[in-house]
């Protein structure tokens, strides 16, 4: 679970969170939604302690640590652009990341996990530098995986990636929550939003100014309902 409670952030005196209350259950895909500097990159800077909030709560998987160890043990962030390390395989990376958790795996584990992303085996021992954005996305997905990941985070994950490989990466986030993680996306695709979380917040200057549970809506109504809560503030 992620729970977030009357979280504030302020750069340079400007306040961007305002007190967001946040929850994510076990379980659960949540879509974190809202304009371009409503504070979806901040919350999960802090949410992951990259970024020192100024008040607030932040639990990640009941844990009782500080948001960056608590991250540490728990959670996985796939960032928009998933950083490897460009001149090692895929297998290669994935090996370096499971030595740093303190793990020895065999090489057939390694394999299982990339066939389960869906990583083409053609790709498993080549150099990252030669892996598109998709596939990049995939390594990530491992690492996830290997990690046993109770807490996943994403930011942007599926921009600028083709409906196809959105789809497949739609499934595989699915899957981690089916197997129990609790996952907060932020994003701006309103329609893969609807398609894969169960519910949806929309920030709006540093809070919630709306969540919705996504069975309720079709893509069209959940749109509908982001454009006017725009138009009321304005
Ligand atoms: N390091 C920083 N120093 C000062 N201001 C910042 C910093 N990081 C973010 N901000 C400001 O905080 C506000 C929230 O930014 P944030 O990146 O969290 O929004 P976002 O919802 O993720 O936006 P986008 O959809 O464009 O990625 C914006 O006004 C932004 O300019």
């Amino acid at each position: 679970m992620i729970r977030i409670q009357k979280l504030v952030k302020r750069y340079d005196n400007r306040t961007v969170l305002h007190g967001l209350d946040l929850h994510v259950h076990d379980g659960e895909v949540y879509a974190l939604l809202g304009p371009n500097g409503a504070g979806k990159s901040t919350t999960i800077g802090c949410l992951l302690g990259f970024v020192q909030a100024d008040d607030g709560v932040i639990q990640l998987a009941g844990s009782g640590l500080p948001p960056a160890q608590a991250a540490v043990e728990h959670a996985a962030y796939i960032a928009e652009n998933v950083a490897l390390y460009e001149r090692l395989t895929g297998v290669e990376n994935v090996e370096f990341f499971m030595r740093l958790l303190g793990r020895t795996p065999r090489r057939a584990e390694i394999e299982a996990l990339l066939e389960r992303a869906g990583l083409p085996e053609h790709a498993w021992h080549r150099m990252a530098q030669g892996y598109s954005k998709g596939m990049r996305q995939k390594v990530g997905i491992v690492m996830a995986l290997a990690k046993g990941a109770r807490v996943l985070v994403l930011d942007e994950p599926t921009s600028g990636l083709d409906p196809e490989a959105s789809v497949a990466f739609g499934e595989l986030v699915r899957t981690l929550a089916d197997d129990g993680a609790a996952v907060l996306m932020a994003t701006h695709d309103l329609f893969r939003a609807q398609e894969l979380a169960d519910r949806c917040g929309m920030l709006v200057g540093g809070q919630l100014a709306g969540e919705w549970k996504l069975g309720d809506l079709n893509a069209g109504e959940l749109e509908r309902n982001y454009l006017d809560i725009l138009a009321r503030r304005v």
